[in-house]
């Protein structure tokens, strides 16, 4: 596929179970991550995909088991302390400031190392606002890359809810770009968009991993974009793990083919 260069695991998913009241989201899920690697989670609806997400960056504490990122084990960090450590996430409904521009709403992404850098700075020199200054044009000028590279210039300072969805989705991405993110969550990055704008957003997410390197987990439930652009691929049914493989060794396994008969997908 490309000259990226697969590393070791990252992002080690030790056993994980979730349970709301009496229904069990997630059943003692371990998966792991490999650096620079693109691993989808797949599942029919309710299978426990964002559910894993949502462990994942913080949203959800689950009952049992922990995540290991780059040696640092956790299973009760809040989402902006998963996202300081360098795991950003796009989301399936979109969360988005619909009246803000997209500049703006990309810039939302960067406020997290505004703030670090800014208190960094205050501590450095605390009566000199010039540093603070360059500091903050940086990130106007790291945002506007993110732009270009997205492709979204002609859009700048259009407000978000005025962008076609395909857009809004591009939007998304750039938000959680600007983090500047060793893991990359995207939650049905496809979801709602056409052929046309699927096609793109492919070639984003391939661009991003193969030029900044970042590490991309995947929930997609189009089958021909999962297998296309994934280099492992785990199953989830009813909240269990299923299979783990490449692309042909799930398509091909017993158990994830009754799974996606049994349903309406
Ligand atoms: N906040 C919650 N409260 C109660 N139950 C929940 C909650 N979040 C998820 N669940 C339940 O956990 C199970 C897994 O849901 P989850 O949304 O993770 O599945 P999914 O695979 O992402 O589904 P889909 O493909 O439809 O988005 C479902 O039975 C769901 O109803």
């Amino acid at each position: 596929m490309s000259k990226r260069q697969i590393g070791d695991v990252i992002l080690d998913v030790r056993h994980i179970s979730l349970r709301f009241g009496g229904v069990k989201a997630l059943t003692d899920i371990s998966l792991d991550v490999r650096e620079h690697e693109v691993r989808s989670i797949i599942g029919p609806n309710g299978a426990g995909k964002s559910s894993m997400l949502n462990c994942i960056n913080g949203v959800y504490i689950p009952q049992e088991g922990s995540i290991n990122f780059r040696g640092r084990s956790f299973n009760q960090l809040s989402s902006r302390d998963v996202a300081q450590m360098g795991i950003a996430r796009t989301f399936q409904n979109l969360a988005l400031f619909k009246g803000m521009s997209v500049i703006d709403n990309i810039m939302t992404g960067r406020n997290l190392r505004i703030r670090s850098s800014l208190l960094s700075q205050a501590f450095r020199n605390p009566f000199g606002l010039g540093g603070a200054q360059r500091e903050e044009e940086k990130h106007r000028e790291f945002v506007e890359r993110i732009i270009d590279f997205l492709e979204i210039q002609a859009h700048r300072k259009t407000p978000v809810g005025q962008l076609p969805y395909g857009l809004q989705k591009r939007v998304d991405l750039g938000r959680a770009l600007a983090m500047e993110p060793q893991v990359l969550l995207l939650d049905e990055p496809m979801a709602g968009i056409n052929l046309e704008e699927k096609q793109d957003m492919c070639r984003f997410i391939l661009d991003v991993n193969d030029e900044f390197g970042t590490t991309i987990v995947l929930i997609e439930h189009d089958m021909g974009v999962v297998m296309d652009i994934s280099d492992r691929v785990v199953v989830l049914d009813y909240g269990r793990k299923i299979a783990d493989g490449t692309p042909d060794e799930v398509l091909n396994n017993e158990e994830v083919i009754q799974a996606y008969l049994g349903t309406t997908h």
